[in-house]
């Protein structure tokens, strides 16, 4: 096959950032994706209401005025967050999720929550209204190792979550283990599971194997092949629980090339080119558009995009950026490490 038509895909995690960086990343994001699930963790993070409808205003500034494209603004769950202003904001068509980044978890994460009893009372609402939580599934604790901390959070937080609000409806986001695809199937269609591009392409030795290689790591880190192939299977299965999270998270070049540097994968210009490279590996291009376009909206409770796009292989390795800029700063495009024969026809 050399050509294929689907719906216009949608991205169910999406990190846009603010200011600079915003307006260099997100016409990427338009391009190719007529939705995105916008991360809420920018500095300081979309916490109300009120704050994301201010951060949705920045972002449709930062489009090229024709795209269409349309953010679904997600709000940073802390242990303050008000029931009231949650359940207001997604009455008003303003939120579609809210956001659990255990504290300490990942990049920005230090206003998340500590204690899961004290942010109860939120998830009881959401339950009550049908207001999906995205989560990232890790937990914190710094005797658990970095590999093992989706796992264990799944057994000491997930699992106990979902016997005790069954009617909440979870996404569990960036799943890079069998044990999340295990979890995930093994719970009802409350639960669905986002899985990024770079997940079903790389693991642990990207970035360790003959130099440590920061552009590749990302939280959750990457781990064994065994559990890449768990996903690619999972991915490329069509099952109606697992659907694109890009988690494209563009951080800017001095910042991951660095003695501590940044998580995060900055995916958007080449994500489509490099799942249809991978769905073809896996035989499996008759269940991309079930991943990227359908399984997604079907979750949110959403209509599939009407707008088709589609995706062509030319016979020579297609160019795509490896870099952005934003102002005088680099940020690096993810490199797959295989050229990439795919694209979407403008
Ligand atoms: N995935 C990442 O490695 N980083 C994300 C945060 C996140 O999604 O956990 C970021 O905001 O940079
Ligand atoms: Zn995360
Ligand atoms: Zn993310």
């Amino acid at each position: 096959m050399n050509k294929l038509e689907i719906a216009k895909p949608d991205d169910w995690h999406l990190h846009l950032r603010d200011g600079a960086v915003l307006e260099a990343v997100a016409p990427h994001s338009a391009a190719h994706f007529a939705r995105a699930i916008i991360m809420p963790n920018l500095v300081p993070p979309v916490v109300t209401t009120t704050d994301a409808i201010a951060y949705r205003e920045r972002i449709m500034a930062a489009l090229p005025g024709d795209t269409g494209f349309k953010p679904l603004m997600t709000l940073y769950l802390t242990e303050a967050t008000e029931p009231a202003d949650v359940e207001a904001g997604f009455r008003d068509g303003v939120i579609t999720a809210v956001k659990l980044y255990p504290a300490g978890a990942t990049t920005n994460s230090q206003s998340g929550v500590r204690d899961i009893e004290k942010v109860m009372p939120v998830l009881e609402r959401m339950a009550d209204i049908g207001l999906p939580l995205c989560v990232h599934g890790e937990v914190t604790d710094s005797e658990i190792d970095i590999f093992d901390r989706e796992a264990v959070f799944i057994e000491r937080v997930l699992s106990p979550l979902r016997k005790r609000l069954p009617e909440l409806k979870i996404v569990m986001e960036h799943i890079t283990t069998k044990d999340g695809v295990d979890f995930a199937r093994s719970q009802d269609e409350r639960v669905g599971a986002t899985i990024t591009t770079h997940h079903l392409i790389i693991n642990r030795n990207a970035i360790l194997a003959g130099g440590i290689r920061p552009h590749y790591y990302c939280l959750p880190v990457a781990k064994r092949e065994l559990h890449r192939l768990a996903l690619r299977e999972a991915a490329t299965s069509g099952e109606a629980r697992f659907f694109l999270g890009t988690d494209s998270a563009p951080h800017l070049d001095p910042l991951k090339e660095s003695a501590c540097g940044c998580a995060g994968v900055f995916s958007a210009p080449n994500t489509m080119a490099c799942l249809a490279h991978v769905f073809e590996e896996e035989d499996a291009l008759d269940k991309l558009e079930a991943f990227t376009s359908l399984n997604g909206p079907a979750f949110y409770g959403l209509t599939p995009n009407r707008e088709r796009i589609t995706l062509i292989r030319e016979d020579e390795p297609v160019d795509y950026p490896s870099g952005v800029m934003a102002g005088s700063d680099r940020i690096t495009v993810f490199d797959p490490m295989f050229p990439l024969h795919w694209r979407v026809a403008e």
